[in-house]
């Protein structure tokens, strides 16, 4: 085992569901998890990862090479969870995490701590001294799956079993353990104090657009980071339970309803999209990564799990109504089926009538066409973004009701902000604006909405 300069000798082992096993060192808390392994390629904003709801169930291996450098601003802390027995607020959510060189001595003015004190302090078991290129290659190549870390078990047949007899991501409702238990308000007074996040907004206060919109937001897993985006577009909330009834909501007659990220397979959890498919054509519904996928679940439609996922800052997504491309901030395993949607209108989709067979909807992109299906439950539903790296659907409009939803992340935290205007996007839905999605980026951006932080 490779020596290292910080002291730090305690063993760890990384084992795969179909055998590989990866040996390093302990940076993190003692102890043994497991959990779906995935990778993301973000180069900065580890911390916001970390406590991204959404990775409730998975190990998280970073392909940056080295991780806490620059410590932990609580400040950027994306969970919104509020705490129970079980758990304390804003804590991260993921079993565990996998680095190549964890670096125990930080270095900057905002940090507070460092991310392996981090880690021991909320029992997160994590190993370093990982050739995570190697690690990311075989899930590359052979799929996402189940792993196991420990600092304290070596005895790979006894961790193999323990594996097999851990609960698997697919199928499991993790919804539920990271959603608050009670309904709460979220509004501007909620925002991180303004010298962590210097805005330029329309308002000129720097802080933030007087709240406009009264929006209920189902809390699947929120990100801090959705929140506040909407926010400072001009919205106050009140965020609920994932399992709501729609009941409830409406009787609260809000202006909008926003449908959280969240973690896990969105098959397994009909509570939520249920009532999703009661509040469409109700109330605007806006709907982001999970969201997405409860509209599309609502809609009927079919979820895929996909390879290995997204998850990073850098991946590129066309906006068919524009034909900009975002770079965008992705985390995601599960994808919409957009042929299961419905049959395709051929005088709204260029005349196309038949979908496209391989699956790859850069087909659309290349025809330079955002096509429309008519869906049995709520009439005609378009396609509006794709994933430029494998053509898949990542942005869905209701013709028929005020709706829209996207798979990526808006609010980045952490990743490029070229999305932002999807904050706009909603505030102008729920306006009563039809052209809302058609928003020139880079106008909104003159416009005033610039989320950038003192760093840029
Ligand atoms: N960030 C998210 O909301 C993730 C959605 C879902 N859990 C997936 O993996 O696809």
């Amino acid at each position: 085992m490779a020596s290292t300069s910080k002291g730090n000798t305690s063993p760890a082992v990384l084992l795969l569901a179909d055998g590989t096993v990866f040996y390093g060192r302990s940076c993190g808390a003692a102890g043994t998890a497991t959990g779906e392994v995935c990778f993301n390629t973000s180069l900065e904003g580890y911390f916001e990862v970390m406590t991204d709801p959404s990775y409730a169930g998975q190990i998280v291996t970073m392909t940056y090479p080295q991780i806490g450098n620059y410590g932990i601003d609580l400040a950027d802390v994306q969970s919104a969870f509020p705490g129970d027995g079980s758990r304390p607020a804003n804590a991260p959510a993921m079993r565990a995490m996998v680095v190549r060189d964890m670096c125990p001595t930080p270095s900057n003015w905002r940090s507070a701590t460092s991310v392996p004190a981090y880690l021991q302090k909320l029992g997160i078991v994590a190993i370093e001294g990982v050739d995570t290129r190697a690690l990311v290659q075989h899930l590359r190549d052979n799929g996402a799956q189940m792993g196991i870390v420990s600092t304290e078990e070596f005895d790979l047949d006894e961790l193999a079993s323990r594996l097999a007899a851990a609960p698997q991501l697919v199928g499991e409702n993790l919804v539920k353990t990271v959603s608050c238990p009670e309904p709460h308000p979220f509004t501007t007074a909620d925002l991180p104090a303004a010298h962590d996040f210097a805005l330029a907004s329309p308002a000129g206060e720097g802080v933030a657009n007087p709240a406009v919109h009264r929006v209920v937001a189902y809390d699947c897993g929120v990100k801090r980071g959705i929140l506040e985006g909407l926010v400072r577009a001009g919205c106050e909330f009140v965020v609920v339970p994932w399992n709501t009834p729609a009941a409830e909501v409406l009787a609260m007659n809000p202006d909008g309803v926003f449908l959280s990220n969240g973690p896990g397979d969105p098959d397994a959890v009909p509570e939520t999209y249920t009532q999703v498919q009661q509040l469409i054509g109700r109330v605007p519904v806006f709907g982001i990564c999970l969201g997405h996928q409860m509209i599309s679940l609502a809609a009927g439609a079919q979820i895929e799990k996909l390879k290995f996922g997204h998850r990073g800052g850098n991946q590129p997504v066309m906006n068919l109504l524009t034909r900009r491309v975002e770079i965008t901030a992705q985390n995601h395993g599960f994808g919409l089926v957009f042929p299961s949607l419905g049959a395709l209108v051929p005088e709204l989709s260029g005349g196309v009538a038949e979908h496209p067979t391989d699956g790859d909807l850069r087909f659309w992109v290349e025809r330079g066409i955002a096509p429309v299906v008519e869906n049995e439950r709520f009439g005609r539903i378009r396609l509006t973004h794709v994933n430029l790296n494998d053509g898949t659907a990542e942005g869905i409009q209701l013709l028929n009701a005020p709706c829209f939803s996207v798979q990526y992340h808006p609010e980045a935290s952490p990743g490029p902000t070229d999305a932002h205007y999807l904050f706009t996007a909603f505030a102008r839905l729920m306006a009563g604006e039809p052209d809302y999605l058609s928003i020139d980026i880079a106008a909104d951006r003159l416009a005033g909405w610039n989320f950038a932080t003192e760093e840029n």
